[in-house]
């Protein structure tokens, strides 16, 4: 198949991908989005042959417009717009997880200080603020009393840009010093891990630690469920056990059930690559294999209809 990368960096991730692709034989394009353009109508990028695109983009705003972009051309790409427009904002993300029946933290969105103050205070705390945008744990906020919610709001009403007029606000979920995350393939699972930390924020990114994970079955139907309500594709779903005994040893497991805190759309893999023993690009690239001649079926179908 001819596959083409969006990106902007090549990272360790996209360099396990490239490597699967060209050992398998694939033809590779590499789209720099840095240096190509997107018209109304086509691109500068070389679009034309491809069967399948995978988004790799770095930059949020570059993933959703780029991929939106080649869609409108007919060009097939992973993931869909429609899915990076769910999960690139976590009042999105969080909408389309409750209205799929998925369990995940309660959460409120306000609009101003006050409103957001108040949503707060019924919180309780202590609880958690988060941008609605951004990833890695950046600018989240675990608040621990009413003066600290203050100040918090008030930096933000002040400083934020745009997205940090939307206050975003949820209920702290006492997980047992780990959260897991599963990379999925429509709904699939890949490979699953934990990330540890003494930190509140555990997530690798932050200097979490990682072990591979056993998904039991609640797990996995979570997984799948998650990733229907964001529209499918190649995702990182991030879920929190909760009701684990405080005094057990999280390495046994024994969680009651899962809450889906996120579903992300440009996901890293080299953690989960290395945290198990599967080989994650190859699984990556199994899907894409299957993806494309999916798509390009579907593409012969409409073409003679
Ligand atoms: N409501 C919550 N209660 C307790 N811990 C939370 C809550 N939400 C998030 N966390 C912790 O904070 C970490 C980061 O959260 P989240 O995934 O929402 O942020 P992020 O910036 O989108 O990170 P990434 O996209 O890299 O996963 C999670 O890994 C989890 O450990």
């Amino acid at each position: 198949m001819h596959v083409g990368i969006l990106y902007s960096r090549i990272r360790r991730d996209e360099k396990l991908l490239l490597n699967e692709l060209r050992d398998r034989g694939h033809e590779v394009e590499k789209i720099d989005v840095r240096t190509e353009r997107f018209g109304l109508e086509s691109t500068t990028a070389a679009v034309d042959d491809l069967d399948i695109v995978v988004d790799r983009c770095l930059s949020t705003s570059r993933s959703l417009y780029a991929t939106r972009f080649l869609d409108s051309y007919g060009v097939p790409v992973v993931n869909s717009p429609e899915t990076g427009d769910v999960c690139a904002d976590k009042a999105k993300n969080s909408l389309a997880l409750a209205e799929a029946d998925v369990p995940t933290p309660a959460t409120e969105v306000a609009f101003t200080k006050e409103a957001a103050l108040e949503a707060i205070e019924e919180f309780g705390y202590p609880c958690v603020l988060k941008p609605v945008t951004g990833s890695w744990g950046r600018l989240m906020a675990k608040i621990d009393s009413r003066n600290a919610a203050e100040a918090i709001l008030e930096h933000k009403e002040t400083l934020g840009h745009y997205e940090h007029k939307v206050f975003y606000v949820q209920e702290f979920v006492d997980k047992p010093g780990r959260d897991v995350r599963v990379l999925a393939v429509d709904g699939e699972p890949v490979a699953a891990m934990t990330r540890s930390s003494d930190h509140w924020l555990t997530n690798a990114a932050k200097g979490g630690e990682t072990e591979s994970f056993d998904l039991d079955e609640r797990a996995t139907e979570l997984v799948e469920r998650a990733s229907d309500a964001v529209g499918g594709g190649m995702l990182g779903v991030d879920l929190m056990e909760v009701g684990v005994d405080a005094d057990a040893d999280p390495a046994d497991g024994g969680a009651e059930d899962y809450t889906v805190h996120e579903v992300n759309h440009t996901v890293e893999f080299k953690a989960l690559d290395s945290a198990t023993d599967v080989d994650v690009p190859a699984r990556i690239v199994d899907w894409l294999e299957a993806k494309a001649a999916e798509l390009t079926d579907e593409r012969a179908e409409e073409a003679s209809a």
